[in-house]
């Protein structure tokens, strides 16, 4: 009876409908194991994008879900009608776990506030003040990349970007200089690693569904361990600047300068860093990641990025300046395609707040209905990207996007409640993409994994397992510059003898194994 009465809610709108196969179960497999928690709403948008509906439905668990299918509604439920959709609904339970008070999780006029607050520091302004301390990070990765190669020829790229981020994520935060590059067992990298590799898509679920009876279970999303380092970091930090009279350029002052005006507590304080953290680095390296692949996959787009950076970073004097970024337009056009063919997130959500009629329809979405923007499905559809499984970043050209409607391009979200970081992420990914290219060539090793696998245990997409890629340290072109003419010869002949030196010793190495 439950089941039919839920089955009218849809019905009775006209609404199409991926019905279960049994109850509420689509017979799948169990999500977040067999299949990603993306996937039967992606089928959802793939079966009935072309029906005419602007909208279609699902259930998650007993509870019916919409998956929006029509591009001016999901600009509605985004911007223009954004005051009815500025909840995202997440479980938080902020008795037992604190760090959950962050701004990607609350809602409602804490959240609103809050936002305001924290804008300002993501300006293009405050950018451009925290380029230094990204560069500084950024130049590190050749020298780590050349002691991971001295006894290789392959490098996991998946790694070696996790360490980069978490190293530019914790000094731009917390003004730690962490060095996870060097030394992977830092304690601030663990930790982050821990909280991802705890996470459970399947308690998540089910704590956004039932959040009274996972409060009175007190489930958390956070493990203790990390909840106490944060708690701990953000105490000691904020002391140590007191006492030391210390101003810094970070996102913790920003918070510190915050209490000044908002009775904020130290739980709500770390919480917030904890966010730009756990937000930032994730998506942040994973997309340098699947960036590194879709180029060792594509070597000739690999070759145009990276002249454009070396011909930039030339008539810079070779220095990787903030401008530089702007001018390496194909690169940004690389970037946007990886997010296109791999945003992160796959889906946007928001909460109706009350009854919302759809425009120019009479279909009505009831308020505490969750709405699924499937961001990942549009970016694929070949209705806007025709052949979406080819890496093109001629996609991105100015003029091939005008052309496009501006909901088919969701990476970050949009409207007010879109990422904060988008700036701070973009800028971060360009620097590591502009300095690995303009010393290294990727390509594919016999370990690469083709096609990209995505682990299916957690709710963002990111590649299960290591991403092993083939990497040769170029010539320096300076070095080139300053030799005799004709002397090039000898040293593009030195490069091949390393290159085939090191082809012998992989093959070698792989016979022997
Ligand atoms: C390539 C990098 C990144 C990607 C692809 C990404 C993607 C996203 C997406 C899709 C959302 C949801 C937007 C929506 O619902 O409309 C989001 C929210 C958010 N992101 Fe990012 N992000 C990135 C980097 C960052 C960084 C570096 C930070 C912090 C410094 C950050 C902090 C946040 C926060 C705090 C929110 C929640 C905003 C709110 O609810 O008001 N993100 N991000």
């Amino acid at each position: 009876i439950h089941l039919h009465r839920k089955q009218q809610y849809w019905e009775a709108q006209g609404i199409p409908l991926l019905k279960p196969f049994l109850f509420f179960f689509y017979g799948r497999g169990r999500i977040g194991t067999d299949c990603h928690a993306i996937d039967i709403p992606n089928e959802v948008y793939q079966r009935f994008r072309e029906s005419g509906a602007p909208l279609a439905g699902m259930f998650m668990l007993s509870d019916p879900l919409i998956i929006l299918l029509d591009l001016e509604l999901i600009k509605h439920v985004l911007i223009k009608d954004f005051a009815n959709f500025s909840y995202r609904g997440l479980y938080h339970n902020l008795r037992d776990d604190p760090l959950m008070g962050n701004l990607a999780a609350i809602d409602g006029p804490y959240w609103k506030r809050l936002r305001a607050k924290l804008t300002p520091s993501f300006t293009t302004g405050k950018m451009k003040f925290m380029y230094p301390t990204l560069i500084k990070v950024a130049e590190q990765l050749p020298g780590v990349v050349d002691r991971r190669l001295s006894d290789a020829d392959i490098i996991d790229v998946k790694d070696l970007s996790a360490c980069y981020t978490t190293d530019v994520i914790a000094s731009s935060t917390l003004g730690i200089e962490c060095d996870s590059l060097h030394n992977p067992l830092e304690d601030f990298r663990l930790i982050t690693v821990k909280f991802f590799e705890e996470y459970s898509v399947t308690r998540d679920l089910i704590s956004q569904r039932l959040p009274q009876l996972a409060k009175m279970l007190h489930w958390t999303n956070t493990p203790k361990v990390v909840t106490d380092f944060y708690i701990k970091v953000v105490r000691d930090n904020i002391a140590y600047r007191a006492e030391h009279g210390i101003v810094r350029q970070d996102f913790l002052q920003i918070m510190i300068d915050l209490i000044k005006t908002e009775a904020l507590t130290m739980e709500e304080i770390a919480a917030q860093v904890f966010v730009f953290i756990i937000a930032g680095y994730e998506t942040t390296s994973t997309t340098m990641t699947n960036c590194l692949w879709e180029l060792a996959v594509n070597e000739d787009i690999q070759e145009q990025v990276r002249e454009e950076v070396v011909q930039v970073m030339q008539e810079h004097d070779d220095v990787l300046t903030y401008e530089c970024l702007k001018q390496m337009t194909y690169l940004d056009q690389v970037l946007k395609e990886t997010l296109r063919k791999h945003p992160i997130a796959p889906a946007l959500k928001r909460v109706a707040y009350e009854d919302y009629k759809v425009p120019g329809t009479n279909f009505v979405i009831k308020a505490n209905t969750t709405v699924l923007i499937p961001s990942e499905a549009i970016q694929h559809d070949p209705r806007y990207y025709p052949e979406p499984e080819k890496f093109d970043p001629l996609r991105f050209t100015p003029e091939a996007m005008e052309e496009r409607h501006p909901m088919t391009f969701l990476p970050f979200g949009d409207g007010p409640r879109n990422c904060i970081g988008l700036r701070f992420g973009r800028m971060q990914v360009l620097i590591g993409l502009a300095v690995m290219l303009r010393k290294y060539r990727f390509s594919v090793a016999p370990t690469t994994p083709i096609p990209l696998v995505y682990d299916q245990t957690i709710l963002l997409r990111a590649p299960k397992g290591k991403v092993e890629l083939k990497c040769e340290r170029l010539v320096e072109e300076k070095f080139a510059d300053h030799i005799p003419k004709g002397a090039n010869v000898e040293v593009e002949n030195f490069a091949a003898s390393i290159r085939e030196r090191r082809e012998y010793e992989y093959t070698d190495g792989e016979r022997n194994k």
